[in-house]
């Protein structure tokens, strides 16, 4: 069965005070969610020990930002898969279009990170996604599909969440037609050999567009961004109906 699974990705936002006060807010504020889904909060590395202590015994699971695909070495300012574990982190976002575009990021490098993150017991968020150009000129399936088959070389399926997000949709307020999400997403979902991978949409998830984009079929969850910084807004999106 796939799980429903609402991530928040923080980006570079929020000290560690600022991460406690978050929470604070956002468990007042949320409904109870069924077994089948979950929730889960990517947040910059400096919160990840402090948000690991208050997580402890909640059913808010921990997400990294990035993985490096070696267990240690000289690599100045990455983390190790071994690292994240050791202080409860069980998710990690990989390939995110910021990475891709500022820091060099390639689907060879994408797929290491991936198998690294497998090999440590960590469930990996790989994104996917266009550029506005890409789908202007129409090479939206094939750009995607090209990420995919070079991304996923040797990767597990049966641990692995897949992220749809068109890069023209990201922190733009412009989200994709939530049908148009969800034919991107069945196609993805067509070149799995796991057809129950979770697939989530991800680009300007709002409160007001989540509950169209939950009700797709093919759509699993949601990565958010700037909507997950504030605890009201957060929650609304995990209680989505
Ligand atoms: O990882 C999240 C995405 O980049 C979406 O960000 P956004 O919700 O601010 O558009």
């Amino acid at each position: 069965m796939r799980k429903k699974i609402i991530a928040g990705n923080w980006k570079m936002f929020k000290t560690q005070a600022e991460a406690q006060e978050f929470l604070q807010g956002f468990v007042t504020e949320l409904d109870e969610t069924p077994d089948e889904q979950e929730t889960v909060l990517c947040v910059p590395f400096t919160a990840l020990w402090v948000m690991s202590k208050s997580l402890h015994g909640s059913r808010i699971k921990l997400g990294a930002q990035n993985v490096h695909w070696e267990d240690s070495g000289a690599y100045t300012g990455e983390i190790s898969g071994p690292m994240l574990v050791e202080i409860g982190v069980r998710y990690v976002i990989v390939g995110h279009s910021e990475r891709r575009e500022y820091f060099g990021e390639t689907d060879e490098t994408v797929n290491l990170r991936l198998k690294a993150a497998q090999n440590h017991g960590l469930t990996p968020i790989l994104c996917v996604g266009e550029s506005k150009q890409q789908r202007d000129t129409g090479k939206t399936d094939a750009h995607i599909f090209s990420q995919l088959e070079k991304g996923l070389v040797d990767i597990d399926q049966n641990n692995l969440v897949i992220a749809y997000e068109p890069i023209w949709a990201i922190g733009t307020g412009e989200t994709c037609e939530a049908d148009e999400a969800n034919r991107v997403i069945g196609l993805i979902r067509s070149k799995l050999k796991n057809p129950d991978v979770s697939i989530q949409y991800g680009g300007s998830v709002k409160p007001n567009n989540i509950d169209e984009i939950m009700a797709q079929p093919e759509i699993d969850g949601a990565l958010v961004g700037g909507a997950s910084l504030t605890p009201d807004s957060f929650a609304r999106i995990v209680n989505y109906q």
